[in-house]
């Protein structure tokens, strides 16, 4: 009997640059053997250099999105992203109960400095983080949640982490990719918190880390059997796919990470003519 291939959902933004946003999410999860499914919540113009704009979609037609792929399908795992405004999250935050293994990323910014949250939505995002199994804000994302300055050292990450539960989430891991350069993140649950060191990869091509990384734990939760082995597996994907981004070298501002850098031969010709030994 052949195994069921994992399926996950990412309700999220689009990024036309592909590095972030849905584009980035259905990439990593196809990198990690899982089969990738979305709900466009938001269009932004956007490219490595920055957001020129936000188009967020009529709530009704996300709620239609959902109501008719949800019908059909059910992900094992679910994975949020760019809400763009409270009417946005309040309506998504009414399917999280219904779906497994949420992992919801508090997008409120872009690499860029662009928002992609409105100011006013935040209070619909705090409400929405005691609805998923696991949040992923960053420092400024923390910080904005608990309405505290950033921390600025792997003690206040973990005290913000432990805020965090106290606040209502189930599992928290808090990025700490903007904090010095060792790349720690901390990770909170109701056993405790655990530092989660993490190789500082020396790259500007960082657009879509938090997206990617969100995303892969989404992939790879119905493949472990733990929220914990998860994310520490996801962080070891994003790690190689950073070490990568300079070969890919894609755009003139932040370019993306390399998702398929475990895929590829070190030239993308090496794909096409094993694609062309396949076809005989
Ligand atoms: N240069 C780097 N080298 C290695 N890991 C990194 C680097 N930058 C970020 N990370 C890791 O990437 C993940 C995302 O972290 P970060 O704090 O940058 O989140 P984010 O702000 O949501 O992402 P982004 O910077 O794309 O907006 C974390 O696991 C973090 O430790
Ligand atoms: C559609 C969309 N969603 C999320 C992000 C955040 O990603 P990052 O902060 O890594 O640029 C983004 N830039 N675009």
């Amino acid at each position: 009997m052949n195994t069921p291939i994992p399926k996950a959902l990412t309700i999220a933004g689009s990024d036309p640059s592909g590095g972030a946003g849905v584009q980035a999410d259905l990439k990593t999860m196809g990198a990690l053997g899982t089969y990738g499914m979305s709900v466009v919540t938001a269009l932004t113009a956007q490219s490595t250099r920055g957001v020129a704009g936000v188009r967020a979609v009529p709530v009704d037609f996300v709620r239609l999105q959902l109501d008719t792929l949800l019908a059909d399908i059910t992900p094992d795992a679910t994975k949020v992203g760019m809400l763009a405004t409270a009417e946005l999250a309040e309506a998504v935050g009414e399917y999280l109960p219904d779906l497994a293994n949420t992992v919801l990323d508090p997008v409120m910014v872009a690499t860029s400095g662009d928002r992609l949250l409105d100011a006013e939505a935040i209070g619909a995002v705090r409400r929405l983080c005691a609805r998923a199994d696991l949040i992923t804000p960053n420092l400024d994302e923390a910080a904005a949640l608990l309405d505290r300055s950033p921390a600025a050292s792997t003690d206040a990450m973990r005290r913000q982490a432990e805020l965090l539960l106290d606040a209502g989430a189930r599992r928290v891991l808090l990025k700490g990719g903007h904090l010095g350069a060792d790349a720690t993140d901390v990770y909170a649950d109701a056993d405790g918190t655990l530092l989660l060191p993490g190789r500082h990869v020396d790259t500007r091509n960082t657009h879509g880390t938090g997206c990617t990384l969100s995303a892969a734990i989404a992939a790879l939760r119905p493949q472990r059997e733990s929220w914990i082995t998860a994310v520490r597996d996801a962080k070891g994907y994003l790690t190689g796919a950073l070490t990568h981004a300079d070969a890919l070298g894609v755009g003139h501002g932040h370019g993306p990470v390399h998702h398929y850098y475990a895929l590829w031969p070190s030239r993308p010709e090496g794909v096409g003519s094993r694609l062309r030994q396949a076809g005989g």
